[in-house]
């Protein structure tokens, strides 16, 4: 499939900074995340792919149109949540929302259906007749995508949708623009400053740091499998940590769970046999995945876990560590 976003040696530099530095990255349809810390040039790029801004250098192509030249028919078919707070406080979301899909072309029948359809899409209902100075900062951010969406995009731009949001609305704004992707099969490239909320509703992340790019890839590749099995039993973790443990395996608990290196496949028969000879409910087995974050990690989180000498040891084990090994 043809890539929604392919840029090529991109640069953008302002008189004291450079937001791009020569950035080459090619993105496919689906939900795409931008991740990079504040100032990485997240804002900038954005504004470059819909052709507002001209880059200094380099080019850029959206859903296969060139940005230098085809700006007005990239902004028909791509929606742009920006950042910022834009929302006028004084009209009700479901008068803002018509007058932004008046402005894209549609006619006042068609503008008002497609109004109220996208925010119940969104999650508004009765509320969308009050003035949106009253609105909550998860209820602006609906009105926000509402707009972006209206006019029916192939794409949008969602820019930081879950910032200023509590854990409860940010996963409610995750949940929604997973379901833009998947379900209205509309492709999404959505910026956060937060890889782990990324990490669980993207298919593909972009990552930048001061206006290079470190990695573009499939989440799975990110996420691709450790050498450490996830097993957990309904009761007797220590039991069955304490019996592997006798028996050579490199084990320490997590939670309700035991973290067993895999060295190699007989880990897996040592496990079957531990759990049926002590009795015990095995309820989980599984290879364990990395974690985006984890990649990304400082030196102190990237270290192996050392656990206490003698977590399931007894007095035979004293002075050895654990390891958690590779995570
Ligand atoms: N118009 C401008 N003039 C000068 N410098 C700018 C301009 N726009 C952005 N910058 C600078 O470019 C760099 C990248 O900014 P950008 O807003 O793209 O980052 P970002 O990754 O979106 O960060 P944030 O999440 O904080 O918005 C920053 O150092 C910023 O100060």
């Amino acid at each position: 499939m043809p890539p929604i976003i392919a840029t090529r040696g991109l640069s953008m530099r302002f008189p004291r900074v450079t937001a791009l530095d020569d950035l080459t990255l090619a993105a496919p349809p689906g939900v795409v995340g931008l991740v990079g810390a504040n100032g990485a040039g997240k804002s900038t790029l954005i504004k470059i792919l819909l052709g507002l801004l001209p880059p200094s250098s380099g080019g850029a192509e959206v859903l296969g149109l060139d940005i230098a030249r085809q700006g007005d028919e990239i902004r028909r078919l791509v929606g742009f949540m920006p950042e910022y707070e834009c929302l006028p406080p004084d009209v009700s979301a479901t008068e803002f929302v018509v007058h932004m899909a008046r402005m894209c072309g549609l006619p006042p029948t068609a503008a008002r259906e497609r109004a109220a359809d996208t925010l119940r899409h969104v999650g508004l209902y009765e509320e969308r007749y009050r003035p949106i100075g009253g609105y909550s900062t998860g209820m602006r951010q609906r009105v926000k995508l509402a707009q972006a969406l209206v006019h029916d995009p192939r794409l949008v731009f969602l820019d930081e949708p879950t910032n200023g949001l509590d854990p409860a609305g940010r996963d409610e704004m995750l949940g929604l623009i997973r379901r833009i992707g998947h379900e209205f099969g509309i492709s999404v490239l959505v910026t956060s400053h937060l890889l782990g909320e990324l990490e669980r509703i993207c298919d593909h992340v972009v990552v930048i740091d001061g206006g290079r790019l470190l990695r573009s890839q499939a989440v799975e590749a990110y996420t691709e499998a450790s050498g450490v099995l996830v097993v957990e039993v309904d009761e007797g973790r220590d039991d069955l940590g304490r019996w592997l443990h006798e028996r050579g395996a490199a084990v320490h608990p997590e939670g309700r769970q035991l973290m067993i290196d895999i060295g190699d496949e007989t880990v897996y028969d040592l496990v079957r046999d531990g759990s049926a000879e002590l009795g015990l409910r095995l309820v989980r087995m599984e290879q364990r995945r990395h974690h985006i974050e984890e990649l990304f990690a400082t030196a102190p989180h990237s270290a192996p876990v050392a656990v206490e000498p003698g977590a399931f040891g007894g007095p035979g084990a004293s002075g050895e560590e654990l390891r958690g090994g590779a995570r």
